[in-house]
């Protein structure tokens, strides 16, 4: 009997909730959308965390698929109260046996690495690229409407969220990367001198919005931004922890459980007090934003159909796909 309610709860975990697969692995648990894998770690009934792994190949950008499940998989964790943390990382790990398919298909999941079994595959050593950048070309200014939205959507989410976020950086982060991981409260990055992070606008011809540049000044400090923004400095990890993008650095293969033992010490504060701060410490800046959300959406999709802009970006394109190395 007991071995039947197993299996018939087993059945049921794993025939999916509305939002994606939920399953029970190991006393965790974890639910997962397409791009997006949760897993929360801790005993039912008491305190747990969260990490969310993304996985959205070949270099985790920010596309619109990967923005709403993001949002989705957020709102999920607010809304179980027995989540008080949540680690974002990359689920991109150095595997073996990978074939980067040639540059000249052009579709989305032939620009992915596979294995040799054709499986997608994420490319190592990336947190995140950024936003996607075919999401900002070619297309037309309903649709890049539509994309900013959801980029200032998720950005408000995480930068006022009521959970303790860390961001746990094992790979890669310029722009739209360093924009997830500087919403979070902490941030340990893997001592790698090829990972770098930064806000790098204007190196591609595009501008950071003030949002995000005021989201850089609280974290660094304005003389720092001012010059990292002009720059669009990517810092390696030891100058990203001398100038503040990020709090720690540890050897790569420690990023998680140091990341859990930080988080350890944030949660044995209590709540309401850390929460209060924290909004007390950040309010000003969203409502900047959420005041003028709509102007803010037009400016963009204007600002990124300029001829010049698209130009800026299609070079840009074109140096990525044939760089070397
Ligand atoms: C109101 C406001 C008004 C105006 C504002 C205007 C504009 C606002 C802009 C807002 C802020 C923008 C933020 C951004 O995030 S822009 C994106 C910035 N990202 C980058 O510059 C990263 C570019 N990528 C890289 O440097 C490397 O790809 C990376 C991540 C280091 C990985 O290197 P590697 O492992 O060698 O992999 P490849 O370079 O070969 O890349 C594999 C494959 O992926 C494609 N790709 C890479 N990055 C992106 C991306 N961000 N979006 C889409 N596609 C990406 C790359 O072209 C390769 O494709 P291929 O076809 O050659 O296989």
């Amino acid at each position: 009997m007991a071995m039947a309610l197993r299996a018939a709860s087993r059945v049921l975990l794993r025939a999916g909730s509305r939002l994606g697969r939920r399953e029970a692995v190991d006393g965790a648990r974890r639910f997962a959308n397409k791009r997006v894998l949760v897993e929360t770690e801790g005993a039912a009934g008491a305190t747990r965390i969260a990490v969310m792994k993304f996985r959205n190949p070949p270099v985790n950008s920010l596309s619109l698929d990967f923005l709403t499940e993001f949002v989705i998989s957020l709102e999920k964790l607010e809304n179980d109260k027995s989540i008080r943390g949540v680690i974002l990382t990359s689920d991109s790990l150095k595997r073996g046996n990978q074939t980067k398919v040639a540059a000249t298909e052009k579709t989305e999941e032939k620009r992915a690495t596979r294995d040799h079994g054709g499986r997608l595959q994420e490319r190592p050593g990336i947190f995140s690229a950024g936003l996607d950048l075919l999401e900002m070309y070619g297309r037309n200014p309903a649709h890049y409407a539509e994309y900013w939205k959801a980029v200032q959507e998720l950005w408000l989410r995480l930068y006022l969220s009521s959970l303790t976020l860390m961001s746990a950086i094992n790979g890669a982060s310029p722009a739209g990367g360093c924009l997830l991981a500087i919403t979070c409260d902490y941030r340990i990055m893997a001592d790698n001198p090829k990972y770098t992070i930064g806000l790098n606008e204007s190196l591609l011809g595009i501008v950071a919005p003030f949002w995000l540049k005021d989201n850089y000044v609280n974290t660094i400090g304005h003389r720092a931004a001012e010059r990292a923004l002009q720059l669009g400095t990517l810092f390696p990890p030891a100058e990203a922890l001398k100038v503040g993008v990020v709090d720690e650095v540890v050897p790569e293969d420690q990023v998680h459980s140091k990341t859990l033992s930080v988080m350890a010490k944030w949660l044995a504060i209590p709540d309401h007090s850390r929460q209060l701060t924290k909004t007390m410490m950040r309010k000003a800046t969203a409502d900047n934003l959420i005041k003028q959300r709509e102007a803010d959406i037009q400016n963009f999709a204007s600002f990124i159909s300029r001829d010049s802009i698209q130009k800026s970006l299609h070079m840009y394109l074109e140096k990525l796909k044939h760089k070397k190395g």
